[in-house]
């Protein structure tokens, strides 16, 4: 799938010394829909998305957005956001502190920090350090800083990890109201039950390589039982996955 409006990467691959961590790997992220990104660990998921961000270059293939090389926008912030690192801050920074000099880097308004602090609930606590925020709390902070200048795509890398119900009930509607609003989402993510839930479109990665690429649906079918998404994952990764757990120690 290769969406004119929205996140296209096209046969992009890397390596790191003799590792071929992305092989040939095409996706996309159609506008007004949430994509996620599945795979186990190494798969090469957190790599794919720090291309499309510029932080890592490919040695092949095109990453455009909205049809566009990044370097092309003028303002990249209102194209594309992205949250990959929750500890991407300065602790001594207010997360207030953190979003307006955020904005400041994007040539957004200053006046947008506050915007999305409200809108991922940290508006009561933006004048504390973020030194002293919780895991979930950064989470909302990264999403805050993905969410600055009102891009039309957003990536964010396992973005649920360390929130609490009440903050995963929140992501729900938040990527709900995003995408209506006719946002690109492409979501790396290992949590399978709030992706069977919320997800358009699910692309499954292993060693470097997509393995699915296919609506909800189409890839719930191919699972069987009450958590069909977890079993059709594990079917379709059974040959990809390097690191398994060692079992019981008795
Ligand atoms: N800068 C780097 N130098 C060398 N190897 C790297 C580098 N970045 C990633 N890798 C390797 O690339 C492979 C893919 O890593 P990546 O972080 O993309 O996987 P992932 O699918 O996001 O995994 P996880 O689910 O654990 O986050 C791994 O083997 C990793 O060790």
């Amino acid at each position: 799938m290769t969406p004119t409006r929205g996140i296209s990467v096209s046969g992009v691959s890397k390596r790191f010394g003799d590792n071929q961590v992305v092989d040939d790997v095409t996706l996309g992220a159609g506008a007004g829909s949430l994509t996620y990104l599945l795979g186990p660990n190494g798969a090469g998921k957190t790599t794919v998305l720090r291309m499309i961000a510029g932080l890592t270059t490919p040695d092949a293939g095109i990453i455009t957005v909205d049809g566009c090389r990044l370097r092309d926008f003028a303002q990249v912030k209102r194209a594309v956001g992205f949250g990959l690192n929750p500890f991407a801050h300065n602790p001594k920074h207010s997360a207030r502190q953190h979003l307006r000099w955020q904005a400041r880097l994007g040539g957004i308004p200053l006046t947008d920090a506050d915007r999305v602090l409200d809108l991922v609930g940290l508006g009561s606590v933006s004048g504390r350090l973020t030194g002293r925020f919780s895991y979930g709390m950064l989470q909302r902070l990264g999403i805050a800083t993905a969410l600055l200048g009102d891009p039309r795509c957003v990536v964010l890398d396992e973005p649920a990890n360390g929130l609490d119900v009440e903050g995963t009930l929140w992501l729900r509607e938040l990527f709900g109201t995003l995408t209506t609003r006719g946002k690109s989402l492409l979501v790396a993510s290992h949590s399978l039950s709030e992706v069977e839930i919320t997800a358009d479109r699910i692309i499954i990665m292993g060693k470097g390589r997509i393995l699915t690429d296919a609506d909800r649906d189409e890839v719930l079918a191919l699972g069987t039982g009450p958590r069909r998404l977890e079993s059709a994952y594990v079917e379709i990764t059974r040959t990809s996955v390097d690191y398994v757990g060692g079992g019981s120690s008795r």
